[in-house]
C-alpha cells in the first residue's frame, strides 16, 4: 500500500492533507463546514454540552434527593408493556426498536431503520440499587458509565470494567459489547452482568441469569435489542481504591511490542493493562493497579481541565525511552481518553490541546458526541464516511504481530488501541477456536494514512482478515460483510433459536439488518 508522508501538528480537520480530496471539493459551504468546523463546536456545542450536563445532573440529584427512582422502575416497565401490547394489537405491521434516536447514542452507525420501524420508549434512566453486601448494582438501561462511576467510586465500590466513554449506556454495552483496560481480568462487559429483566415480543417481562432462562441470558449480549426491550441490568461491583499507581514502558520494535504486551495481559499482577502504538513498531504498554496511597511527587489529576490530552501525555513517553511510574485519581483513570475522544477531538478542535486553549476553555471539553451527531452536516458525514475509519476489531493475541500489520498495510492510522480480554467459554454469539485464550481490541479511530484507501473495499479486507483468525467486528460501527460472511464471523445457532421461542423473528430486525451498512441503506 502506498502511504501519505508523516502528518504535520497540529492538523487540521479529517482528510486535510493535501492529497486528499473535499467531499465533491467543490462547495464552498461544504469547505468552511468542514475546515472551521471547530468555530461551530467551540462557540455554540461547548457551551450547549455544558448546558446539557447541568441539567442531567440536576435532575439526577433531585431523583435521588426524592430516592424515587425504586418505585418509578415498576411503572415504567409497564408503560413499555403497554406499546407492545398496543403494537401486537396494531397487528405486528413493522417490526421494533427503541425511540431513542440514532442521534443520541454513541454508536457511529446510523440507525436509519429508526424512522421506519415502531418505536418504543425505553426512558429509564435511574440507579434501582446499590447492594454492596451482595456485590451488586441494579440499573435501569440508560444508566450512562460517567453517572455509575460519579456514584461509585465515592462509596468505595466499582464495576470491574467501566468502558470508557461517560456517555456509554449500560443499554447498549449490554446488547452489543463493553471492554476496558480491566477486561483481561474480568471479560466483556456481558461477563459482569447478573441478571437482565426484558419486555418480550408479547409484551410479558421475563428475568434471565445463569441460574434460571439461562439460554435468554446467553443469548442477549451482541443481540443489539432484536430479542426484546432491556428494562434493568444487575451487574457485579467490586471494591475500589482511589488511585491507580500506572507504569508506562515504552517498546521500540513491533515484536517487542507483542511480547511485552503479551507478558502484562497474561500476569496476574495487573489490573489494568493498555497498549497505545504509535507506528507500527513504537508504542507505549501501559499496566496499572489500584492503591490507597501515592507518592506526591508523582500524583497526575490527568482529568483536570488544563492538563494535556491523554494520548500525547502518553506519548511523551515513548520519547523519554525510559519506564516511568505515575498515580492516578480513579475516575480521572477511568474517563482519561474522554477529553479527547480518544484522539477524534483532534480533527475536530486542531488546537484543542494548546496549552491556552486547555486553561481558558479546556473544562468546557469535550463536546458531547450526541450534540456532534446531531449536528454534523452532510458534508462532515461525507467526509467521515470517505475518508475516516472507525473501527474496533477483536482479535487473539497469539495474532497480534499479524493483525498489526493488517491494520497497518490497509490503514497505517495512528495512536491505535490495543486492550486485552477474556473471553470465557459460554454459549451466544462469541465463539472460539482455543479456549480461555485471551483476545485484544485493535481500536482504529482517524483519517488513514494510505493513499488506496477506500472505506468498502479496505473495511471489507480487514473483516475478512478479522475472519481468518478467528475473530470478532464491534458492531457500534458500520459492517460490510455479507450475511453470510456475518454469520460465519458470529455463531447464530442460540440466536435463532431464541428468536423463535420467543416468537421475535417478526417483531424485530435481525442483529445484520441493523449493523450491516448494506442492509440498512
Ligand atoms: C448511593 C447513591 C445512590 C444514587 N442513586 C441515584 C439514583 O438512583 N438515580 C440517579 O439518577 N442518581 C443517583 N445518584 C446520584 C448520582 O451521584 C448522580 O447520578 C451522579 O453524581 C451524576 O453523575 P455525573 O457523572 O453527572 O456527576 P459528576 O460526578 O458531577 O460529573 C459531571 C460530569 O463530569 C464527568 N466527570 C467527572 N469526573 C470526571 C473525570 N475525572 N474525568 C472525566 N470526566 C469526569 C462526569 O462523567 C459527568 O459527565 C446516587 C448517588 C449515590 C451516592
Ligand atoms: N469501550 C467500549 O466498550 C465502547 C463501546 N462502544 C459501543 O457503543 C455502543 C453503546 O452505545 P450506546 O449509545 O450506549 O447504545 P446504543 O443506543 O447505540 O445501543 C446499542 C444497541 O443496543 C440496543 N439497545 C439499547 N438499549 C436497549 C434496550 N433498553 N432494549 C433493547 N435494546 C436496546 C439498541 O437498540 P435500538 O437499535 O433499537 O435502539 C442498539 O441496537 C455499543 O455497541 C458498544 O459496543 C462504543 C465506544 C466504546
Ligand atoms: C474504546 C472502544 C471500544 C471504542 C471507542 C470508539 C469511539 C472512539 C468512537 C465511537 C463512536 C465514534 C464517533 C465519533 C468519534 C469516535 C467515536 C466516539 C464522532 C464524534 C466523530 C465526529 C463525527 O462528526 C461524529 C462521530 C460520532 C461517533
Amino acid at each position: 500500500m502506498k502511504r501519505r508522508a508523516a502528518r504535520e501538528e497540529p492538523r487540521a480537520a479529517p482528510a486535510a492533507s493535501p492529497e486528499t480530496p473535499l467531499p465533491d471539493a467543490t462547495s464552498w459551504t461544504a469547505y468552511v463546514l468542514i475546515h472551521y468546523r471547530w468555530v461551530f463546536v467551540c462557540f455554540f456545542l461547548l457551551p450547549l454540552s455544558f448546558v446539557y450536563d447541568i441539567l442531567y445532573y440536576v435532575r439526577s440529584r433531585i431523583i435521588f434527593y426524592f430516592n424515587s427512582a425504586p418505585l418509578q422502575h415498576k411503572k415504567r416497565v409497564a408503560e413499555v408493556q403497554r406499546q407492545v401490547h398496543q403494537w401486537n394489537a396494531e397487528g405486528r405491521t413493522v417490526p421494533m426498536c427503541t425511540a431513542r434516536p440514532g442521534w443520541q447514542n454513541i454508536s457511529y452507525r446510523r440507525g436509519k431503520y429508526k424512522k421506519t420501524l415502531f418505536n418504543v420508549k425505553v426512558d429509564m434512566m435511574d440507579i434501582l440499587n446499590v447492594d454492596t453486601a451482595a456485590k451488586t448494582v441494579r440499573v435501569e438501561p440508560l444508566v450512562t458509565m460517567g453517572q455509575l462511576s460519579a456514584t461509585l467510586n465515592p462509596m468505595g465500590w466499582t464495576l470491574p470494567i467501566v468502558p470508557e466513554l461517560d456517555d456509554l449506556t449500560v443499554g447498549g454495552l449490554v446488547m452489543g459489547t463493553g471492554i476496558e483496560t480491566s477486561s483481561h481480568q474480568h471479560g466483556l462487559f456481558q461477563h459482569i452482568c447478573k441478571s437482565f429483566e426484558l419486555v418480550l415480543a408479547d409484551g410479558s417481562v421475563v428475568t434471565c441469569s445463569k441460574e434460571s432462562n439461562a439460554d435468554l441470558f446467553y443469548a442477549v449480549p451482541w443481540s443489539y435489542g432484536t430479542l426484546g426491550f432491556l428494562t434493568a441490568v444487575e451487574i457485579d461491583i467490586v471494591p475500589c481504591l482511589p488511585y491507580v499507581k500506572l507504569e508506562y514502558t515504552p517498546v521500540t520494535t513491533l515484536d517487542e511490542a507483542c511480547a511485552v504486551f503479551r507478558a502484562k495481559s497474561e500476569s496476574p499482577d495487573h489490573q489494568f493493562v493498555e497498549t497505545l502504538m504509535y507506528s507500527l513498531d513504537a508504542g507505549v504498554v501501559m499496566t496499572g493497579t489500584m492503591v490507597a496511597t501515592f507518592e506526591a511527587d508523582k500524583l497526575n489529576a490527568i482529568g483536570k481541565w488544563h492538563k494535556p490530552w491523554f494520548f500525547k501525555h502518553v506519548e511523551g513517553f515513548l520519547a523519554a525511552k525510559k519506564c516511568s511510574v505515575e498515580y492516578i485519581p480513579l475516575r480521572d483513570y477511568y474517563h482519561r481518553h474522554s477529553r479527547s475522544i480518544f484522539w477524534e477531538l483532534q480533527d475536530i478542535i486542531p488546537f484543542g490541546n494548546h496549552a491556552l486553549f486547555r486553561y481558558l476553555l479546556g473544562w468546557l471539553v469535550p463536546p458531547k458526541v450526541s450534540l456532534l451527531k446531531l449536528t454534523q452536516s452532510n458534508a462532515i458525514k461525507e467526509l467521515y464516511d470517505n475518508h475516516h475509519l472507525i473501527q474496533d476489531m477483536l482479535v487473539p493475541i497469539s495474532t497480534l504481530k499479524e493483525s498489526l500489520e493488517c491494520f497497518q498495510d490497509n490503514v497505517a492510522i495512528y495512536p491505535l488501541w490495543l486492550c486485552p480480554f477474556k473471553l470465557p467459554r459460554a454459549p451466544g454469539m462469541l465463539q472460539t477456536k482455543a479456549s480461555d485464550e485471551l483476545f485484544v481490541d485493535i481500536g482504529a479511530y482517524g483519517v488513514p494514512q494510505v493513499l488506496d484507501f477506500h472505506p468498502i473495499e479496505t473495511t471489507r479486507r480487514i473483516e475478512a482478515f478479522v475472519r481468518s483468525v478467528g475473530g470478532f467486528q464491534m458492531l457500534y460501527a458500520d459492517s460490510y460483510m455479507t450475511e453470510t460472511e456475518f454469520e460465519s464471523m458470529f455463531d447464530h445457532k442460540l440466536y435463532h433459536q431464541m428468536r423463535s421461542k420467543y416468537n421475535s423473528a417478526d417483531a424485530f430486525p435481525s442483529v445484520y439488518g441493523k449493523v450491516s451498512r448494506a442492509a440498512r441503506d
